[in-house]
């Protein structure tokens, strides 16, 4: 299970969206634990935390400085809580590391002999620090976005409020690693801040920290955090009460508080989404994270553009960019991937230049051998029509991008079918509708889609990425 199952499942069993940081910092350990054994203490405190809280908790926190800070006896004591924590509760080792050089066996320490769930990291160095640590497939990274202490502001905030650099840093490290794999960390008292970071990365988990603050509301802060589904928002225990001794009592009573904040806030969004008079209510496409992010990255273009065969559309369709975008493209890959299983064939062919990328991908992912039709015939050399090999008489599966005539992917298709290999279906990202599908199987291709242009454009409007101008112009040019 990865750990973002294993999140899921630990919400779902606990009820719960609280975690515990698990710091044995002498300093706080309450005047009771009166031996003299520092260790000793700490491991009894922590243990009594652990055992408090397991039933109402949904991840556990251990501070690595705080565990490293007590020497070789404070190692010794983070493996004997890690041994602790119930199996099915994940583990995120609160590390921030930040040494590129070390993080390779950093990840493997902690992954693989530690064991632990998820790590933070902080962003300085980028993805190449990420990277190692993303090798584990199963388990997760935390990106340190924003800290809540006044010195980090001149860094945190620069340059300017507007473009403040923890918000570049929520869409840089979106780009390192899927959802699945890649959560952010947002330390702040401050909801817009937190409103901000869920805005610019509404699929990402995030952990909240010191959110804590004198007069903080849980409402508030939840309505700030939590994605559209009433989750994705990790909420911290304060820590003064983990040195209580009713600690259960007290975590319970925090806990229904939240989830009813949690349902008062789902429920209020979803009556008004019903009750507004101008929004259609299709339902949402089970890929609505996908089209979202396709837009947010500028695949997606709403305004006047003039298209190849000289019609100007609503919209531009430029697919190509996502091929920078790593954690998009593995999303666009598997969506390709779930029709293209239920298909028949012998090698996959991509149409130049658009969709050779991700052509590319597919095969790699299906394992399935790939040519492609030329788009210019070189008059030297070889002057092949078709690159790579195939044996006459196969059948190719053609991808392409998006079908607005079907001509381009029908004159792939022929060169193809000029070598004598067998074309039967054409997989697409997106069909502009209007005909085309038909048109090509007037010709003999049976076409499939992950989208329909319409689909996109209501999803768009709906959740507030487009205007109703803009929406109705797509409307008005489909006639
Ligand atoms: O918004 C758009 C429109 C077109 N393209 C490019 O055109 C072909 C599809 O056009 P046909 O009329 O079906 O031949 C597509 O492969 C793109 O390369 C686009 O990218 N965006």
């Amino acid at each position: 299970m990865n750990f973002f199952d294993k999140l899921q499942a630990s919400i779902l069993q606990n009820q719960s969206l609280l975690f515990v940081s698990l710091d044995p910092n002498p300093e706080l350990l309450p005047a009771h634990y009166t031996s003299e054994d520092i260790i000793a203490n700490l491991h009894n405190w922590l243990e009594f935390i652990i055992r408090e809280t397991s039933d109402y908790v949904c991840a556990y926190k251990p501070t690595f400085g705080l565990y490293q800070a007590l020497g070789i006896p404070g190692l010794e004591l983070l493996e004997n809580t890690l041994a602790i924590i119930p199996s099915h509760i994940p583990v995120i080792l609160d590390a921030k590391h930040s040494d590129l050089n070390s993080s390779t066996v950093f990840a493997h320490r902690v992954f693989t002999q530690l064991n632990v769930d998820a790590v933070t990291l902080s962003p300085y160095t980028g993805q190449d620090h990420v990277a190692p640590f993303l090798v584990y497939l199963d388990k997760a990274v935390f990106i340190l976005c924003s800290t809540s202490n006044p010195g980090a502001e001149a860094l945190q905030k620069y340059p300017s409020e507007e473009s403040p650099l923890y918000l570049q840093v929520v869409k840089e490290s979106r780009n390192w690693g899927t959802p699945e794999q890649l959560g952010l960390e947002v330390g702040t008292t401050n909801t817009e801040v937190l409103a901000r970071i869920r805005s610019t990365a509404p699929e990402r988990v995030i952990m909240a920290r010191s959110i804590w603050s004198q007069g903080s509301n849980i409402k508030e802060i939840l309505a700030a955090g939590l994605n559209k589904n009433g989750d994705g928002l990790l909420i911290p225990v304060p820590q003064d009460i983990l040195s209580q001794p009713q600690l259960a009592a007290q975590i319970q009573s925090l806990r229904a508080e939240i989830n009813q904040a949690k349902t008062d806030i789902v429920g209020n969004a979803s009556t008004c989404a019903l009750w507004l008079p101008d929004v259609s209510v299709v339902s949402l496409h089970p890929q609505q994270d996908l089209i979202l992010q396709l837009y947010d990255v500028g695949c997606i273009m709403f305004g006047s553009f003039v298209q190849a065969s000289g019609a100007t559309f609503p919209y531009y369709i430029d697919l190509r960019k996502i091929i920078s975008n790593p954690q998009i493209f593995n999303q666009v890959l598997t969506a390709y991937a779930e029709i293209l299983n239920h298909l028949q064939f012998d090698r996959l062919a991509g149409i130049p230049y658009g969709s050779l990328p991700t052509a590319t991908g597919l095969s790699l992912r299906l394992h399935c051998p790939l040519i492609f039709p030329r788009k210019e015939v070189k008059a030297h050399g070889t002057r092949r029509l078709i690159e790579g090999n195939f044996h006459p008489g196969e059948t190719v599966a053609v991808v392409d991008d998006i079908l607005i005539t079907g001509k381009s992917v029908m004159e792939g298709a022929q060169k193809l079918k000029s070598e004598g290999l067998n074309v039967q279906d054409i997989v697409v990202l997106i069909d502009h509708e209007q005909g085309v599908k038909a048109r090509l199987l007037d010709h003999g291709y049976q076409a499939h889609s992950v989208f329909t242009l319409s689909e996109i454009t209501e999803t768009l409007y709906q959740c507030g990425r487009i205007n109703q101008e803009q929406f109705l112009a797509f409307y008005e040019s489909t006639g």
